[in-house]
């Protein structure tokens, strides 16, 4: 009688227990029912993959983990900045290819400079925009030069380079800070007519890795190698009050370099249209900016907010020889030349 009064609480608790294991099994069968792919969509052949490639295998909330925690791939103002992992080859490929876009590219090559188009093409024939039309404008003082190099160079198909005539002028700054004006004026006179974007790039530099579409964007800068672990008053913006150029120390967002800028037509024409106004009213008052049309370019966007972002992949210094754990790839890097000679007046 004794032991049969204890046993039927303990049966209770028992059943009760049980029971709550068995809710909890089938509570968790249900989530998981819920977040699996289902087998008929692992199946089905995707000829154009538009979702992620890479992890279609995995539930969906593996998606939200970040891809790189250890840099920033969004701007304050929600642009996002270009890093290897933050975005899938693929899908922006298959964004981009049928849309058949022609990108205008524009390189100056004048004086002593001319010596790196050669390399600037050949490696852009294997990295940069591959698959797309690509429309080079090469501005140079020495057409001649310039178009026999061309008949030895092989060009994929729907990529061509025209030869633009440029004066060479005295000072390599000038030579530097008038390519805003060129280009505003180029843009008028025909790359409006014959592509959808615009990338303006140096000259004195090589490309090493995929430079695709997924640079694609409104308004394009790149940040700066040397500068990007900087404090905003540490960055070479014009400080003279003077100047049109001029950010006070406790404004800026990042340092961008002029070697790379980019974006529609549209963007792009009006950026070079204020740019070479603000050089030339600088000029009118006996000024220059501290690095020309950089700090013209600098002081734009911090007025005009890039859409996108590239990061210090797509525009590197091989002067800077070791590469940080964060910098995957080297994508388009500047070689190193020396100043002194390849310069009019260093
Ligand atoms: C590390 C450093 O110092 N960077 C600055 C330097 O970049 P860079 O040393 O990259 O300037 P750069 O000498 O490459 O000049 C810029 C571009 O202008 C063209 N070009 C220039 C001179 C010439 O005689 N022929 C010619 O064709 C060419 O396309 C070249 O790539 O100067 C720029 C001038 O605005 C910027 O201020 C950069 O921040
Ligand atoms: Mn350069």
């Amino acid at each position: 009688m004794r032991t049969g009064k204890k046993a039927t609480p303990w049966c209770i608790c028992l059943l009760v227990i049980l029971q709550g294991f068995l809710f909890f099994g089938v509570w968790k069968l249900y989530l998981s029912y819920g977040t699996r792919p289902h087998k008929t969509e692992e199946k089905q052949p995707s000829v154009l993959p538009l979702s992620p490639t890479t992890k279609e295998k995995q539930p969906f909330f593996f998606l939200l983990s970040p891809t790189r925690p250890d840099v920033m791939t969004v701007t304050p103002w929600l642009a996002p900045i270009v890093w290897e992992g933050a975005f899938d080859p693929v899908i922006i490929d298959n964004m981009y290819k049928p849309q058949d876009l022609t990108i205008a590219t524009t390189v100056f090559a004048v004086g002593k400079y001319t010596r790196f188009l050669r390399d600037f093409l050949e490696t852009a024939e294997y990295h940069y925009m591959s698959g797309l039309k690509v429309h080079y404008y090469i501005f140079t003082d020495q057409s001649k030069d310039v178009d026999l190099l061309l008949k030895e160079l092989r060009f994929a198909a729907g990529r061509v380079a025209t030869v633009i005539p440029v004066p060479k002028y005295n000072r390599w700054q000038e030579i530097s800070l008038r390519r805003m004006e060129t280009i505003q004026k180029t843009i008028e006179a025909r790359i409006g007519r014959e592509a959808d974007y615009i990338y303006c790039l140096d000259v004195d530099m090589k490309f090493h890795y995929r430079w695709g579409p997924e640079v694609l964007g409104s308004l394009v800068a790149a940040i700066h190698p040397w500068y990007y672990y900087f404090p905003r008053e540490k960055f070479s913006y014009e400080r003279r009050p003077a100047s049109r150029a001029y950010i006070p120390e406790d404004q800026g967002d990042f340092y961008y370099m002029a070697a790379v800028f980019g974006g529609t037509i549209k963007e792009v024409h009006t950026l070079t249209k204020n740019c070479s106004e603000n050089l030339n009213l600088d000029k009118g008052q006996g000024l220059e900016a501290i690095w020309q049309e950089e700090s013209h370019l600098n002081w734009y966007l911090l007025h005009h907010k890039p859409t996108k972002l590239l990061s210090p992949e797509y525009l590197w210094d091989d002067l800077k020889r070791s590469q940080p754990r964060e910098i995957q790839h080297v994508r388009f890097s500047a070689v190193i030349k020396n100043k002194m000679e390849v310069r009019e007046n260093e």
